[in-house]
């Protein structure tokens, strides 16, 4: 964690709340994402958590003919997003606009003539195929359901799309089970394409696979964007292989497009904190990012998504977070410390809410079960803090075991920033159209690459 300043000479940048591409790129825009929302809702009514917050907010343009990379952790909400441009997820909020319409209003036939303009590829071809059908069955599915030319037109179609995908005729009798794990996903791609779509959602299409085998399935993947021209999401954990694939890169967190930008430079020069970290985390001579960058370990591990950050998504694991006005020159030791104790504050005002039985179960043996004196000493034991900074702990700690609201409130106020209340908007980071979500873009900070680098 490292301090922050206002500092006076920072060069002002534009900002909005929207990661979608300028006005200069609009023509080319094939779909704009505004502020959207997926979030789900278990079932029941009484004592029901709050909703999972999946897609929390996400604006995104994708460019007519591109391919736009979709990186984050695990959860972050990546998978979500895709199912929800193609309504195979009900937006709870926001719009998804193609050729000026929304279509996450879309049902009956006006959402099935969306969805047969996107092809979607899932990651496991094992589970998306089923293993009772034939190949050629599998590849005609989609043409048959949407009541696509005759019978024999669909098996001439169907023997065109294997020849595509580098599968021969004798293919379309057998089974999926007879097939490799490329071979199995080129019967996908054969499938995500039966009906010329112009839109391509990929979902992590060769995680599954065989490193030896990710290639030419990535090959595959590139000769038919080329040739058909289509627009492409790509979603991956795997950065090497996205700055190989895709143009643009957008970078998710907690429900959120954090960074988006042209891969060269978002790969080059990471803007955004969490852009930072989750490059510097790859090891090794094959990681993607520069050799210049800080290596950064980041505390934690991401928020809840039923209990996001009330300010900056990133904010509770930030290595650049804005520091406290009242403690400019806390150490990064400290801050941790305390980021640390108020994220055990938050999950023990959850668990003492009355759900408490039920919560805790969910949480696993967590800290609920521990004194908070015992935590707040292991935390604070070697960390030094100035004295009025230990006296505001000590009334936190003091408070903390009877009312950790309470607790939280004290913390919050002493030792929370700007980035514990205000959700950054989206600033242009260089000329190329890149923007990042981070408040240290405002003109009156320094920069967050300046001590990430
Ligand atoms: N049907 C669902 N009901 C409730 N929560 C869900 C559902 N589907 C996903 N989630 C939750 O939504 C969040 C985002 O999940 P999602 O699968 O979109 O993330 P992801 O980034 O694609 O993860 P991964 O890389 O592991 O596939 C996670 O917390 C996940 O547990």
């Amino acid at each position: 964690m490292t301090a922050s300043t206002p500092s006076g000479d920072a060069t002002a940048v534009p900002s909005d709340d929207s990661m979608s591409a300028s006005t200069a790129d609009d023509r080319d825009t094939f779909l704009d994402i505004l502020d959207l929302e997926t979030h789900y809702t278990d079932g029941s009514l009484i004592g029901a958590d709050p909703p999972v917050r999946a897609v929390d907010g996400v604006s995104l343009s994708i460019r007519r003919g591109e391919t736009l990379g979709l990186v984050g952790e695990s959860g972050c909400g990546k998978t979500t997003l895709g199912r929800t441009l193609v309504g195979l997820e009900s937006a709870t909020a926001g719009s998804v606009v193609v050729d000026g319409e929304d279509v996450t209003d879309l049902s009956g036939s006006d959402l099935r003539a969306w969805q047969r303009r996107v092809g979607v590829v899932f990651q496991d071809p094992q589970e998306s195929l089923n293993d009772r059908l034939t190949v050629g069955e599998i590849v005609a599915e989609p043409l048959e359901a949407h009541d696509w030319g005759t019978p024999a037109d669909r098996e001439d179609r169907v023997f065109t799309l294997l020849e595509q995908v580098g599968l021969r005729e004798e293919h379309f009798y057998r089974y999926p089970h007879q097939f490799s794990g490329g071979q199995r996903q080129r019967v996908a791609i054969a499938r995500a394409l039966a009906l010329e779509p112009e839109f391509l959602i990929l979902d992590e299409p060769v995680s599954a696979l065989d490193v030896s085998v990710q290639a030419r399935v990535i090959n595959l993947l590139e000769e038919l964007q080329a040739e058909l021209g289509l627009t492409s999401l790509f979603v991956a954990h795997d950065l090497s292989l996205v700055r190989h694939i895709a143009d643009r890169v957008a970078v998710m967190y907690l429900g959120n497009v954090l960074e988006v930008g042209s891969t060269d430079r978002v790969f080059a020069d990471p803007a955004n904190p969490y852009t930072r970290s989750l490059l510097s985390a790859i090891p090794g001579s094959s990681s993607p990012a520069p050799e210049s960058l800080e290596r950064v370990t980041l505390n934690g591990t991401p928020p809840n998504p039923r209990h996001p950050p009330a300010g900056c998504p990133f904010s509770t694991r930030c290595p650049a977070k804005i520091t406290p006005a009242d403690y400019p020159g806390l150490s990064a030791d400290a801050l941790g410390a305390i980021e640390t104790f108020r994220d055990v504050l938050r999950e023990r005002t959850r668990a003492t809410s009355g759900l408490s039985d039920r919560l805790k179960r969910r949480l696993g043996r967590s800290s609920a079960d521990r004194d908070l004196d015992v935590i707040a000493t292991e935390l604070f034991d070697d960390v030094d803090l100035p004295t009025s900074a230990r006296a505001e702990l000590d009334r936190a700690i003091a408070t903390a075991g009877t009312d950790p609201a309470a607790a939280l409130a004290v913390l919050e106020d002493a030792f929370g920033s700007v980035c514990d209340r205000e959700s950054p908007a989206a600033h242009a980071v260089d000329d190329t159209g890149r923007r990042s979500r981070c408040l240290r873009h405002r003109p009156e900070y320094d920069d967050p690459r300046s001590d990430l680098s």
